[in-house]
């Protein structure tokens, strides 16, 4: 077996090509506020057609004037691809269909009927002989406007399978060239999915002059498992959207399908015409113009797809990529794995992602980056390329420091009285004390004055947030004066507090090594 997408270990024939049938812009729309307009329908067939999609089922003609118009201008306008209109077994929707394609150059009628016993009795309102004769009138009627007819057995998963042998006889014989068996309330499985195929083809005496086609619904989330496994039954078109929107759980999703059959070859022997590296692209936009977000873990084209935050799936990255993705990011189109840092990454992974910020450390300073980074992503839910250099700039440039900040509480609020309790290692001793101030920051200052006596005044203080949302690092700057010395010092956090203890703490250090220097030149005189 091979992970490859690209091998060409499993060779197809004709009959093992399977023809991709979007129906996005109809079934795909008919799914809660994913309306789209004139122009987007345009821009998505146009997508759908460069990308190799068979058929493009462009709308449903009859259902408004704006419907028609969009069908008419896909016809006019894809170059490649067979444009389908949908029209239910009714001849005014059928002619609408007709004339809404006429100018494609292939254009196809979708017509169908529901044949289950439940619609026949409950929505249709009628017999299985007046169904019967309903299908052969208006596949006829459709034949007779083109070539190309698409018949579908709605709701053919709940419909008895000698009636519905029946129907699809009645097609046939009537002109259809395409027999489709949906799936319509996404109740089958696999099996019995893939069964019902193989008993129709077997059944019905000119099955092997037109296509089956399969159109499944995700209510079970079984979608992309019954279209594979139609293919077994000997279906060779399979109806899907981009992002699997339709219908209340949606159709069976698209590029799942593409990538299905392009990652197990070994298992699903099949081709496309799909060029995969447009996937993401698809998805994009499909997504763009129905404002439906994609979900982060959606297989092939969730944000998630191909990034990794464990550790050992990160190391197993780096190490060789096959080690945990089947296939790789550029096949769909997405630019790259990505490794997200976070509190489950391990080091190699940190070393790997230091290196690509340009940082070279030593054992010491990297472990000591390490175990800041962990407690960092311990207290933040998204650790970014800034906030890693915010921290391993702060060690760097603290390594040397005499004083450092190793606790602090702080009682801030409008009931006063604020106070902080602060504890500082000062050569390697630690101390500490408890001060009051004008506010919460007033009180750390006045407390690290009270462990480290000095006449320097407070120049500047500022802060700024390193990247965005509330937990993001705060970055503060303290500037301070003492006789004509002035020094800067930069502290980050989570917490503000924090954070300007430290920015304060690093420039009383640089002040203390300032002053030192000005002894030393004054001895030497
Ligand atoms: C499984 C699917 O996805 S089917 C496609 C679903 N998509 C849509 O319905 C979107 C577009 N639909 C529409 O714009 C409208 O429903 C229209 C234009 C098709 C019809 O509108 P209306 O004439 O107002 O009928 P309405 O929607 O209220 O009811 C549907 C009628 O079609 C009938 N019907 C449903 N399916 C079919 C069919 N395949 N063939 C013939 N008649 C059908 C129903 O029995 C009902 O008939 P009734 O009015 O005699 O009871
Ligand atoms: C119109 C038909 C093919 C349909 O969408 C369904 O049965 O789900
Ligand atoms: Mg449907």
């Amino acid at each position: 077996m091979t992970t490859d997408p690209n091998s060409t270990e499993v060779r197809v024939s004709d009959a093992d090509r399977v023809v991709i049938f979007d129906t996005t812009l109809r079934d795909g729309e008919q799914c809660p506020g994913a309306t789209m307009t004139y122009e987007e329908k345009l821009e998505v067939a146009e997508c759908l057609d460069q990308m190799g999609v068979d058929i493009i089922e462009a709308g449903f003609p009859i259902a408004s004037d704006g419907d028609f118009e969009a069908v008419s201008a896909i016809a006019g306008r894809v170059k490649n691809a067979t444009v389908a209109g949908l029209a239910r077994a009714v001849f005014a929707d059928i002619d609408r269909a007709g004339d809404a394609v006429k100018h494609a150059k292939r254009g196809r009628i979708h017509t169908f009927v529901s044949t289950s016993p439940i619609h026949l009795a409950h929505q249709m309102r009628k017999t299985e002989a007046e169904v019967l004769e309903i299908i052969t009138a208006t596949v006829t009627r459709a034949r007779n406007l083109v070539e190309d007819v698409e018949w579908s057995a709605m709701d053919a998963t709940r419909t008895g399978i000698d009636y519905l042998c029946q129907c699809v006889d009645a097609a046939i014989k009537a002109g259809a060239t395409t027999i489709n068996l949906p799936d319509t309330v996404g109740y089958a499985t696999p099996e019995e999915y893939a069964a019902m195929f193989r008993m129709v083809r077997e059944r019905v005496p000119s099955s092997d002059k037109v296509r089956f086609s399969t159109h499944c619904h995700n209510d079970l989330g079984l979608a992309v498992a019954n279209s594979l496994a139609a293919l077994d039954g000997g279906a060779r078109q399979i109806e899907c959207t981009i992002n699997g929107i339709g219908e209340r759980a949606g159709n069976a999703a698209l590029e799942e399908i593409v990538m299905a059959i392009k990652t197990r070859a070994d298992r699903l022997p099949y081709a496309t015409g799909i060029d995969a590296t447009m996937l993401s692209r698809a998805s994009r936009l499909v997504s763009a113009v129905t404002n439906f977000p994609v979900q982060y873990n959606k297989a092939i084209v969730g944000r998630n797809a191909f990034a990794h935050e464990s550790g050992i799936h990160q190391d197993g990255i780096l190490k060789y990529q096959q080690t945990y993705e089947i296939m790789t990011p550029e096949s769909v189109g997405v630019g790259k794995s990505s490794l997200v840092m976070g509190k489950h990454s391990g080091r190699n992974a940190f070393r790997s992602k230091l290196k690509e910020l340009g940082y070279e450390l030593g054992e010491n300073a990297f472990e000591d980056a390490f175990v800041r980074f962990k407690s960092l992503a311990d207290r933040k839910k998204h650790v970014y390329d800034e906030d890693i250099e915010a921290l391993v700039d702060e060690g760097i440039a603290h390594m040397h420091d005499r004083m450092k900040v190793v606790s602090l509480t702080v009682i801030a609020g409008n009931m006063g009285p604020q106070s902080a309790t602060l504890t500082l290692d000062i050569d390697g001793v630690q101390h500490t004390v408890q001060s009051a101030g004008n506010g919460p920051v007033d009180s750390i200052f006045n407390a690290i004055k009270l462990l480290v006596p000095h006449e320097a005044k407070l120049d500047l203080y500022q802060v700024h947030a390193v990247t965005e949302g509330t937990d993001a690092q705060a970055e503060v700057s303290v500037r301070l004066e003492e006789g004509g010395r002035v020094v800067t010092g930069r502290g980050a956090d989570t917490d503000t507090m924090v954070a300007s203890a430290r920015a304060y703490v690093s420039a009383l250090n640089k002040l203390l090594v300032k002053r030192q220097k000005t002894a030393r030149v004054q001895q030497a005189l």
